[in-house]
């Protein structure tokens, strides 16, 4: 079996939103696959008015293939303190003509103002690994953990693009839709993330490559590229017009700085991903500035590298949960 399904982005690339059906009749919902989290959660009729803003909502009520589970209960945080909670049904579940027949379906009864506030996101899919699953008294498994057992091969891959639709693959790769050769990794999931080493960077084309170790993650849900101090500062240092601005909470540089460099990172067995620099002058700092916050900030809150989406719009990714390794290519 396999599936395939678009992703479209929201302004500036924040977020990536695929079309999702839930339950009999289908009820469909634009969710964000997330890497960076295990839990499957929608925006839903349980909810208080006051939490709602314009979502599409799942009504368990209205499928004949929903089951509650009685007693079961969910809550998750994520990094930018954001937090959603809830009751938990089983349903049919179909993403890009993959279905999965009992899928444990997070029902939100509360969501905080973030997810509020994000009117186009109506919950996610969190394609990490099942052990990080929040919801209880027993942990339930991931999408592709359910679908993993009848795929074709048990990967799925992820295309984002810059300012563009992309697409999901499950079970399949698709050699038309990347570049040379794809490189793989060995990754660790103790912690249910897609967590790997990086064996170092390199700014721009002349620069020389810096053996540093990059323990990191691959994470779909994250915006920008969260590096270790000492790799933003030899990027940003190359830039004319670049500075840390305490007042915006990160790196700022003029949007059309043409000191800006392309940014590289290494995957193994000698290759390199080249994020391009207009992918690194993330957004404008206000309507009117000529400033732009970076698509690289630091890592330094977190404790890990975060491989988000201005670094994943740049290459084609196997998240491949058969054998613990994620593959890189150029596309
Ligand atoms: C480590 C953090 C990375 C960002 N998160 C996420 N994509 N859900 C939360 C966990
Ligand atoms: C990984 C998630 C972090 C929180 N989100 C949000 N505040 N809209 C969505 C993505």
């Amino acid at each position: 079996d396999r599936g395939s399904v678009q992703n479209s982005p929201k302004s500036y690339d924040v977020e990536y939103l695929m079309p999702v059906s839930l339950g009999t009749p289908a009820q469909q919902l634009n969710l964000d696959l997330d890497t960076g989290s295990s839990d499957f959660w929608v925006f839903s009729t349980l909810l208080k008015e006051s939490m709602i803003n314009g979502q599409t909502l799942y009504d368990p009520n209205a499928s004949t293939t929903a089951d509650k589970m009685e007693g079961y209960s969910w809550k998750i945080t994520y990094g930018d303190q954001s937090y959603s909670s809830g009751d938990v049904y089983v349903d049919t579940v179909t993403i890009g003509d993959l279905t999965v027949s009992t899928q444990a379906v997070e029902a939100a009864r509360e969501v905080s103002e973030e997810f509020t506030a994000d009117s186009d996101n109506d919950g996610l899919v969190g394609l990490g690994f099942g052990i990080i699953n929040t919801v209880m008294p027993y942990k339930q498994k991931t999408f592709f953990e359910k679908a993993m057992p009848g795929l074709d091969s048990p990967v799925f891959t992820a295309d984002l693009k810059s300012g563009a639709p992309g697409r999901y693959n499950f079970g399949y790769i698709d050699d038309g839709a990347y570049t040379g050769n794809i490189t793989y990794v060995p990754v660790n999931s103790s912690d249910g993330f897609w967590s790997w080493v990086s064996p170092g960077f390199q700014v721009g084309t002349t620069g020389s490559f810096n053996s540093t170790r990059i323990h990191g993650i691959a994470d779909t849900g994250t915006t920008l590229l969260l590096l270790p101090e000492g790799v933003c500062e030899a990027f940003y240092g190359r830039i004319a017009s670049a500075k840390y601005d305490a007042s915006q909470g990160g790196y700022t540089f003029e949007c059309n700085d043409s000191t800006t460099p392309d940014f590289y990172f290494g995957t193994g067995n000698g290759q390199m991903i080249r994020i391009p620099g207009s992918y690194l002058a993330y957004s404008k700092t206000d309507t009117s500035s000529l400033r732009c916050f970076g698509g690289m900030q630091s890592d330094s809150g977190v404790g890990f590298t975060i491989w988000g989406d201005i670094a994943l719009k740049a290459a084609f990714i196997v998240f491949d949960q058969g054998s613990e390794r994620l593959g890189w290519a150029e596309k």
